[in-house]
């Protein structure tokens, strides 16, 4: 597949959801080591001008992944990767040409792609969209990726297969083939704790604390990983606001380090967290009158 096949309107929520998402991530600000409104972070490649080129280069292709989950609904979930592969290609190229080469969102594309896939298929067999059942097809598509293309040495030799074969990370293919589990087991359950952009600070912090994000390892070794959980957990174990989160992006430039990986899990999150149901009021301190 190369060029953009003709598309119809989206079935679900999804695909606008996605960029919403990849918008919100981009410009929640100050975000250690990562591309936001302040600065490039640990790139000197990029910038958020180009993020935003890179987003509207994805756009119309989330609606294509959603469509082929809908057409391909009734269709065994093991069978659906091979076919969503060639759109995730070809959007991967789209935002390629878009960059001038430069790696924006490929990660994203992975996870957010086959978030609207998911949905397409949830929609085509009219089952209701919800952040389990979103996980649950998601993981049903990608049963069997890691052992299938990282296990066996088979994939093309690419940064995530060399890190698998050296330190056993699973990378995104891990976090996808789980149903999200790191985003459901240490982010949405803190959703509602927080809200503005201290909940996306939040669940960004938990996610570095946790995530064995294959960027860090192969920008700074399994030291720059531990260096940047750490910093993490230092942090949400005292009190903390932007001041903290501008000290952990000087540290990180300095150590060229960017949780890549965790700004893909965060957008992952807002998405997911749409489905949440809504904290109850006494939650917010409602007076009860
Ligand atoms: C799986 C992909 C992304 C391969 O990449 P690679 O081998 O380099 O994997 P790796 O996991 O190391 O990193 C890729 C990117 O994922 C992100 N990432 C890294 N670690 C993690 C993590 N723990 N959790 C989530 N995302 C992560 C980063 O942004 C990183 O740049 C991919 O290029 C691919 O298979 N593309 C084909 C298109 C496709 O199948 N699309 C399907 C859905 S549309
Ligand atoms: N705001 C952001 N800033 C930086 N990276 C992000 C951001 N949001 C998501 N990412 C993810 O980080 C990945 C880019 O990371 P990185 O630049 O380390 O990869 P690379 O180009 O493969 O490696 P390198 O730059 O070391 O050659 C993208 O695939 C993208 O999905």
């Amino acid at each position: 597949m190369t060029g953009l096949p003709a598309i119809s309107s989206p079935v679900t929520a999804l695909p606008e959801k996605v960029i919403a998402a990849l918008r919100c991530e981009l410009d929640l600000t100050p975000k250690p080591g990562l591309v936001d409104r302040n600065n490039n972070g640990a790139h000197h490649d990029m910038d958020h001008a180009l993020f935003m080129k890179s987003i509207r280069a994805i756009t119309p292709w989330l609606t294509v992944f959603e469509q082929l989950g809908y057409r391909q609904a009734f269709l065994p979930a093991e069978s659906q990767l091979s076919l969503l592969r060639p759109a995730g290609l070809a959007c991967e190229e789209a935002m390629f040409s878009a960059t001038g080469q430069i790696n924006t969102h490929q990660g994203g594309i992975f996870s957010l792609g086959l978030l609207c896939c998911a949905a397409g298929r949830l929609a085509g067999r009219k089952e209701p969209l919800s952040t389990t059942a979103l996980c649950q097809e998601t993981s049903a598509i990608c049963q069997g990726i890691v052992a299938r293309e990282l296990a066996t040495g088979q994939v093309t030799p690419s940064a995530g297969a060399r890190l698998y074969q050296r330190y056993s990370l699973t990378g995104a293919r891990g976090e996808a083939e789980s149903g999200f589990l790191t985003v459901r087991r240490y982010v949405l359950p803190y959703w509602h704790q927080e809200s503005g952009d201290r909940q996306h600070h939040n669940a960004l912090l938990r996610l570095m604390a946790v995530n064995a994000d294959s960027n860090l390892v192969s920008r700074g070794g399994i030291e720059g990983l531990q260096y940047v959980r750490h910093s993490a957990q230092q942090t949400l174990m005292a009190p903390w606001g932007v001041a903290e989160l501008e000290e952990m992006d000087r540290h990180f430039i300095l150590r060229r380090l960017s949780p890549g990986g965790s700004a893909d899990l965060l957008a992952v999150a807002m998405v997911l967290a749409d489905f949440l149901p809504s904290p109850p009021e006494s939650a917010f301190g409602k007076i009860p009158w």
